[in-house]
């Protein structure tokens, strides 16, 4: 089937050739055509261009975007999605002056959340994982990553990959899956560390990777949870298996996390709210993809990742959302493109390059998602009528989305 759409105020991020991933000044430049128009055929999309010179086309369907925008649909390259229950009562508690650190200290945080989910049928996993991704999808995220890591048991684990799975068979959006086993330290474990981590690369991993459940491998390489020696040996253990690392690092302390990713050519490293200069040296020159998570930032009130710094070092630089009941209740992509804009000073440019393209690279699909170009996969958001692009992340508050197709489709 062929859609048209018409009289588009502007067509953002148009490239002929894709690219894979832009970094530093690069990502200042968001292409776009004026008064355009453009031609999705079934899934992918066909063809665009200015409507001066629209040929003659015979679609199926034609639809008129005058005063509209339309862009590629968010890559959310870092999201645990996938969880049962919720944390609003130490949510309650930070408020009234506990950090997050001393939540995680009593076993709450991630704890909290795995004994929830140890506690909650798959079907029910499922049936909340499924409406979060649902809106999420309605917000405009058009391909995402989801991590395991609150089961923190065999069974917990594989009943989370499993509901992945099972969440990529039923919906029609690109999801990638993540072993992070190697979240928090259970409490049984707690004197005893090596041990989970034992657990973790003898025991869990071979089953995962067994049972072709996840793409990738993540560890929380942070003190109180897992060591830089630790990230070491799971990465060599996960890359027998063929899982690349994508890892949490750098949240609350810089302790050598992005260079053992870099080793291991991690994907991407991802937080970053704690920068050493040596932590930007060491990234440049690397496959590595650097992932900014601002609405964590906003929630537990710790710094922003120093956007400016790392695009001015020439390094690439992502955005995704880190959906989570704990550091993060919210999917929303489009409040994490306002929060780079504010509290990160990036352009709207910049981010809105960060939010498509190089979350598409932060999940290996940029060949075929993040940017509006001859044979891609018709992933975009058309907006309501707006004044400019610059008012999507201006607007912090506001819906600019009228509607979002996921392949060809719409949500
Ligand atoms: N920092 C580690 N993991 C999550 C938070 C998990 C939680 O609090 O449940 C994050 O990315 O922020
Ligand atoms: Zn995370």
């Amino acid at each position: 089937m062929k859609q048209l759409f018409t009289n588009i105020k502007e067509l953002l991020q148009v490239r002929e050739n894709t690219v894979d991933k832009l970094s530093g000044t690069e990502m200042k430049e968001l292409p776009t055509i004026k008064n355009a128009w453009l031609l999705i055929e079934d899934d992918k999309i066909a063809d665009y261009g200015e409507m001066k010179s629209i040929p003659k086309i015979n679609a199926d369907k034609t639809i008129d975007a005058e005063g509209k925008i339309i862009l590629p649909s968010w890559c959310d390259s870092h999201t645990h999605i996938v969880y049962a229950g919720n944390r609003e009562l130490e949510f309650a508690d930070r408020i009234n002056g506990l950090s997050y650190e001393e939540i995680a200290n009593r076993g709450g945080g991630i704890l909290n959340s795995a004994k929830t989910l140890q506690e909650t049928p798959e079907e029910e996993v499922y049936k909340q994982s499924a409406k979060r991704l649902e809106e999420v999808m309605k917000l405009g995220t058009g391909a995402v990553e989801i991590k395991s890591g609150y089961g923190l048991t065999e069974e917990g684990e594989l009943k989370m990959l499993r509901v992945i799975k099972k969440l990529q068979q039923n919906y029609n959006i690109p999801i990638k899956a993540t072993f992070l086993g190697a979240h928090a330290i259970p409490k049984e474990y707690k004197e005893k560390p090596d041990a989970y981590m034992d657990l973790v690369i003898e025991k869990i991993l071979p089953k995962v990777a067994e049972e072709n459940l996840a793409e990738y491998i993540d560890i929380f390489c942070e003190k109180g949870y897992f060591s830089v020696a630790d990230t070491h040996k799971l990465l060599s253990a996960a890359k027998k298996f063929g899982l690349k690392p994508k890892i949490h690092v750098n949240q609350f302390n810089a302790i050598g996390g992005i260079q053992a990713g870099i080793e291991h050519n991690a994907l991407s490293v991802d937080h970053l709210e704690v920068m050493r200069p040596e932590d930007i040296e060491s990234l440049k020159d690397t496959t590595t993809m650097p992932v900014a998570l601002p609405s964590c930032s906003l929630f537990l009130s710790i710094p922003y990742t120093p956007a400016r710094e790392i695009l001015e070092a020439g390094l690439p630089l992502a955005l995704a959302t880190d959906f989570n009941p704990g550091s993060t209740p919210s999917g929303n992509m489009n409040l994490v493109v306002s929060l780079a804009c504010i509290k990160m000073k990036m352009t709207p440019e910049e981010a809105i390059n960060a939010a498509t393209i190089n979350g598409a690279y932060a999940m290996e699909l940029s060949e075929t998602h993040g940017s509006i170009t001859r044979g891609k996969q018709a992933n975009f958001i058309l907006t309501k009528e707006i004044p400019s692009y610059t008012f999507l992340p201006y607007a912090f508050g506001t819906n600019s989305i009228e509607s979002v197709f996921i392949n060809g489709k719409t949500v």
